[in-house]
């Protein structure tokens, strides 16, 4: 079921329309539509059920404090990269003992935060980083729970910028010094070795992958166990893929009934899942509004209120997002129109050679931003971010104000 649907050729966010909800909060704005959040969440969930399991959504793919609220209130966990993630976790209602943090570069700051909050588990990626996490835990008196990524070295066949399985990226600790650094994180007096885990990479579209890295890990914890250390839980990532336009990737469901296949005769070892993109991309468009159409000599451009620094994935990865009309019942004449932003820079666009029957004013949907959208927008060209809403049946709730052009205009005197 898709929540974002045209009804009579108007495009609506469940109950409301878009046209509606632009008129009332401008654009460009993005609109998240809770029930979809629900539902995509829910099959992560429920596909586990005959397991332990934890699934821990990766704030990075959308940090709005009103979606975390949805994600904590039907209990789910987080996968954080900063303290300014869990900020947000805590801010919103989540439960920090349900908190896994990722990433390679965790500060002492940053470390010291998460264990008086009594995340869950830190995801290690380096011995450097186990000693940090040990020397902290001992000045605070506390038992850090850890991990350790492992990198696989398995092709997660994406796009090379977030391909993190192999050995030439910056991810986890290579396969063979494995049960080598096991061995020391467990000789450390204030780190409690509790799982494992691997993340291969993002927007798979294909389960072979995920079931490699799964029986290379599952077999480390066979050597781990054989060294004396007892493993309880499996955190198996992200990177489920969504449709963009034509690609396949296997459901929620599927993928987890095939990575829970394979730990059905262990069914003491805890699963955690860390879906970003699978539960927000398809819940959230981005709205903007044409401001002119333009014929250059070779293009037709439709340069629109909305730009890079609102959504960069079309500039940074390629990566094509559906654009439609938010009134398709317009009399407008068809174009071939590359939609691009006003930012000073040629890779500012959105989409190119799209066909659209648009004129100046008309709003556009781009579909698919709800993850990675807002969370990596930017202030570039000094421009305002867009407001962020939710839209819950009938209702819909402002859950980010757009920032204010005062505010960037004030300014003050720094200088002396
Ligand atoms: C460690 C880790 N976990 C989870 C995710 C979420 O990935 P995705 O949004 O592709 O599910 C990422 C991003 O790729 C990640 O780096
Ligand atoms: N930001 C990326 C995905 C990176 C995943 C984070 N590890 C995207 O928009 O596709």
């Amino acid at each position: 079921m898709d929540f974002f649907n045209y009804k009579d050729q108007q495009l609506f966010a469940e109950d409301v329309s878009v046209a509606e909800i632009a008129a009332t909060h401008n654009t460009p704005c993005y609109i998240y539509s809770r029930a979809t959040i629900e539902r995509h969440w829910l099959a992560f969930d429920n596909a586990a059920k005959s397991h332990p399991h934890l699934v821990c959504y990766a704030v990075k793919a959308n940090s709005n404090l009103g979606v975390l609220n949805v994600m904590a209130k039907m209990g789910s966990g987080f996968d954080i990269v900063s303290g300014g993630e869990l900020a947000r976790v805590i801010q919103a209602g989540g439960d920090p003992s349900k908190v896994v943090f990722s990433g390679v570069g965790k500060t002492e700051a940053e470390i010291e935060y998460a264990l008086e909050a009594g995340i869950y588990c830190f995801n290690v990626e380096s011995e450097a980083e186990l000693d940090r996490i040990n020397k902290v835990a001992k000045e605070l008196e506390l038992i850090a729970p850890i991990s350790i990524r492992v990198n696989p070295d398995v092709d997660a066949k994406t796009h090379p910028y977030i391909s993190t399985g192999l050995k030439a990226n910056k991810f986890g600790i290579e396969r063979e010094r494995a049960v080598e650094v096991y061995k020391y994180a467990a000789s450390l007096d204030n780190l409690n070795v509790k799982g494992i885990d691997c993340h291969i990479g993002s927007q798979l579209t294909e389960i072979q992958p995920f079931i490699d890295a799964l029986d290379k890990v599952l077999n480390l914890i066979d050597e781990i166990s054989a060294a004396g250390i007892q493993l309880s839980h499996l955190d198996v990532g992200g990177g489920l893929g969504v449709t963009y336009s034509d690609e396949t990737p296997p459901q929620p469901d599927e993928y987890v009934s095939a990575l829970l296949e394979r730990v059905a005769d262990r069914p003491n070892l805890k699963l955690v899942f860390e879906p970003g993109r699978a539960i927000m991309a398809n819940a959230g468009i981005l709205v903007t509004k044409v401001e002119f159409l333009k014929q250059g000599e070779e293009k037709n451009f439709a340069i629109v209120d909305a730009a890079m620094n609102d959504l960069i994935r079309p500039s940074l990865y390629s990566a094509w997002q559906n654009i439609i009309p938010v009134d398709a019942n317009l009399e407008r004449e068809s174009k071939v129109y590359d939609i691009v932003g006003p930012i000073c820079e040629t890779g500012d666009f959105l989409g190119k050679d799209r066909d659209l029957a648009i004129a100046a004013d008309d709003l556009l949907a781009i579909r698919s931003s709800g993850a990675y959208g807002f969370t990596m927008s930017s202030n570039y060209n000094s421009r305002v971010r867009a407001a962020e809403l939710m839209v819950d049946g009938d209702a819909v709730h402002l859950v980010r104000e757009r920032e204010q052009l005062e505010d960037l205009w004030k300014g003050e005197n720094l200088l002396p």
